[in-house]
């Protein structure tokens, strides 16, 4: 995809995520890998009406160099973009069910959402390492995210804040995030209730056929 049709796949996907209620009001921030630097959604933008030539244009540096002021959240999404060379895309929401599971676990916790269907294993892999709680834009984050993202990590949830994802495409990386958020919904409702969950070896057979993580 060239330069013009990803902050074009950005606007839509962040339409669709603030439609379905994904993301509120600014919360949320999406970036895309470039050959020559990174796109990155605005600070104090809403999702749900971003403007293709205004996505905020980093340089290989992670200096902006175009479009409005960039997310806060640079470092928050530089270090994914570091720690996992294959992967183009970042995804960071608020979205209720994962932020709710993200204030639940306790920090260090590695699996807080159990392998309850298939399509969770394969899109978010077999971690979610649950992070300490950073204040919302401290770069502090970053280095946490690269040691958990560079252990194989696709996802992690930054404690009483969210989800951040990634994946080889923004396609893969939004439906990464709303997998996640699909399953903890259904964690939150399954709990207590003694519901059945795949198997290690059930896991494993995913992971072998669908890359794993
Ligand atoms: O929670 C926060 O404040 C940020 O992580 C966030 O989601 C929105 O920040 P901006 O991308 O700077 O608007
Ligand atoms: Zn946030």
């Amino acid at each position: 995809m060239d330069e013009q049709a990803l902050r074009a796949a950005i606007c839509a996907h962040g339409r669709s995520l603030f439609a379905r209620g994904f993301s509120v009001g600014s919360a949320g921030n999406i970036s895309v890998r470039l050959p020559d630097g990174v796109l990155i959604t605005p600070t104090n933008s809403c999702l749900g009406r971003l403007e293709p030539e205004r996505i905020s244009r980093l340089d290989r540096a992670w200096r902006h160099v175009s479009g409005d002021p960039p997310s806060k959240e640079v470092s928050m999404h530089r270090a994914f973009l570091e720690a996992r060379p294959e992967a183009g895309a970042v995804v960071h929401l608020h979205s209720t069910h994962a932020t709710a599971i993200a204030c639940l676990a306790a920090p260090g916790e590695t699996a807080p959402i159990p392998p309850l269907t298939p399509y969770f294993v394969m899109r978010v892999g077999r971690t979610l390492p649950v992070l300490p709680y950073f204040r919302p834009g401290d770069p502090a984050m970053a280095p946490a995210i690269a040691v958990a993202a560079g252990g194989g990590a696709r996802a992690v949830l930054l404690a009483n804040h969210g989800p951040v994802v990634c994946g080889r495409t923004l396609d893969e990386a939004v439906y990464a995030a709303e997998e996640l958020e699909e399953a903890a919904r259904l964690a939150l409702l399954l709990r207590g209730a003694g519901a059945r969950t795949l198997s290690p070896a059930q896991v494993e057979a995913l992971l072998g056929a669908f890359g794993g993580g």
